[in-house]
């Protein structure tokens, strides 16, 4: 048996939007990859496209696993410091979120963190090494706020501690702005040395306590947002680490104030990570999905309508995640369709072959948290003959060539469908194409994908009536009475499926 410990395969090309351009990537370490990747804020439910970065940030995960990279993966949990504005105004969208409920902040936090963790889990992400609570943080912020506010680069107002832009070099590089560029910066704090500097410490107003606030330097007050996240990274990962990874939004302000304190603090011109990753927004008919905006989309929302969650996994796998994504019930029915072919063809190899061993490699790989799969690759792929292996290269070279999902997946296709490959082979093609794609092939069943809409008028015991009744009325070749019954499953959002093993599932009820 062949155990290969390094397998590299085709050189990794990432696009890093500090130079904008594709580079090819090699890791500080070759031994641990270290990745940063900006969480959730958690006062609210993550709509749809927050969870598009954390796919698109589960997929560079898996893939850089399947190249043999063994992976040290950090994602935060904002539960201080993100205000509703990103010029440094408004109030902190966690106290806000307590004002509205009435409840507390810790509360808040904490349910929707849980409610996050399980979204992931529902769409195949797998759990970083470290999740860092940014509250869990805040003596190391005061720290790292104290050494670059001893390094001059930072001043005092009424409102707290801020950042002077213009101690650093090239502030701004990543947004690609010039110099002088003050685009999205309203000068709204009076005092402000230039436009585009932020707060490092917001002090609390004499006569207000917040819910959450520390003693500083600076007098009580709370961290801001981006402090959080250069503290965070460079505890867990150090001064230089390997990809940090966000939403596009994070590209014009907080990742370019996250590089701004770690020159500060580092006293070097290098930004922090060796290539910024950036995820483009899913947008909707009337534009980017927001919270902000209200009346956003959730997963659970999805999966009341009868969409199973990897069927959204799928959707966003079927774009590049440097395009933007259009959301619609149109494109989520049909990467669900997408989904439950696949997930029927690969039935039908499961019946054409024994279960074999390998397979339990699958379901361990996940709980592997991190660590290299080239052993667990090496047993997945054990005995593939040179025209499976060929497919394997293919699909390496298009997730290789800066995650190339939406060319990964009609190989994918095309080798469950190649019948010049021996059933057994194609389902171990499968398994290990599914380490990077995350949809749950092998172990998940294409029943779990028909997932009963909240709306539905009938239970499963009743469904199984009614298909029984309208066998024996054809059985009786009574036609007319099998036709209304069926227009009546139909109607009751049932489709049928003559023929398919399933027999019957639900259809997702996508109306507006
Ligand atoms: N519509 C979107 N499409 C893709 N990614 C998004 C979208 N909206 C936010 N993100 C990303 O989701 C991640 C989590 O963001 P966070 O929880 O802080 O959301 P938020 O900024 O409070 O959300 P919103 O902008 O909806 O109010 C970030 O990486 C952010 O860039
Ligand atoms: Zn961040």
């Amino acid at each position: 048996m062949s155990l290969p410990d390094t397998l590299i395969g085709a050189p990794l090309r990432l696009f890093d939007s500090l130079t904008r351009g594709l580079r090819d990537f090699a890791p500080i370490d070759p031994a641990m990859v270290r990745l940063y990747s900006c969480g959730p804020t958690v006062y609210n439910f993550a709509h749809l496209g927050n969870l598009r970065a954390y796919v698109f940030t589960d997929t560079l995960r898996r893939t850089l696993n399947w190249k043999g990279y063994a992976v040290n993966h950090v994602i935060n949990i904002t539960d201080v410091g993100h205000l509703t504005s990103d010029a440094d105004a408004g109030a902190d969208k966690m106290e806000a979120a307590a004002a509205s409920t009435g409840r507390s902040i810790w509360d808040i936090a904490a349910f929707y963190t849980t409610a996050f963790k399980s979204d992931l889990s529902a769409l195949g992400i797998r759990e970083p090494t470290v999740w860092s609570v940014a509250t869990q943080h805040v003596q190391d912020m005061i720290a790292f706020a104290r050494a670059i506010e001893a390094r001059g680069a930072t001043y005092e107002l009424d409102s707290g501690l801020y950042f002077d832009t213009s101690t650093v070099p090239d502030y701004g590089r990543l947004a690609g702005a010039r110099p002088d560029d003050t685009v999205g910066r309203i000068a709204e704090v009076e005092g402000k040395r230039n436009p585009a500097d932020f707060a490092v410490w917001r002090r609390s107003p004499a006569d207000e306590q917040r819910q959450m606030e520390w003693l500083s330097p600076w007098g009580p007050g709370a961290p801001g947002w981006h402090l959080e996240c250069s503290v965070m990274s460079m505890k867990y990962l150090g001064e230089q680490f390997d990809i940090h990874t966000g939403g596009i939004d994070h590209r014009e302000i907080h990742h370019c104030n996250e590089i701004a304190q770690n020159q500060a603090f580092t006293g070097s011109g290098h930004s922090g990570a060796n290539f910024w990753m950036h995820n483009n927004f899913l947008v909707d008919r009337s534009g980017k999905m927001s919270k902000s905006r209200g009346g956003f989309t959730t997963l659970a929302s999805l999966v009341t309508r009868g969409v199973p969650a990897l069927a959204y996994r799928m959707l966003c796998l079927t774009a590049h995640y440097r395009g933007e994504l259009e959301f619609s019930p149109e494109a989520i029915a049909a990467a669900l369709t997408r989904l439950k072919r696949i997930a029927i063809a690969v039935e039908r190899l499961k019946g054409q072959t024994e279960p074999a061993a390998w397979r339990r490699v699958l379901a361990e790989a996940g709980d592997s948290r991190g660590a290299s799969l080239a052993y667990q690759r090496g047993i997945i792929e054990d005995g593939l003959s040179a025209k499976a292996l060929a497919v394997l290269t293919e699909f390496d070279a298009a997730m290789a060539n800066d995650l190339g999902t939406p060319a990964a997946l009609p190989l994918l296709e095309a080798a469950i469908a190649d019948k010049k490959i021996p059933a057994d082979e194609r389902l171990r093609l499968v398994g290990s194409m599914d380490l990077v794609l995350g949809l749950d092939l092998i172990a998940g069943d294409r029943r779990a994908l028909s997932v009963r809409p909240e709306g539905a008028t009938l239970d499963d015991d009743a469904v199984e009536a009614l298909i029984a009744e309208r066998q024996a009325v054809r059985a009786a070749r009574d036609f007319a009475a099998s036709d209304a019954l069926r227009d009546r499953l139909d109607a009751a959002g049932i489709e049928i499926m003559d023929g398919d093993p399933l027999r019957w599932e639900w259809r997702p009820q996508l109306g507006e």
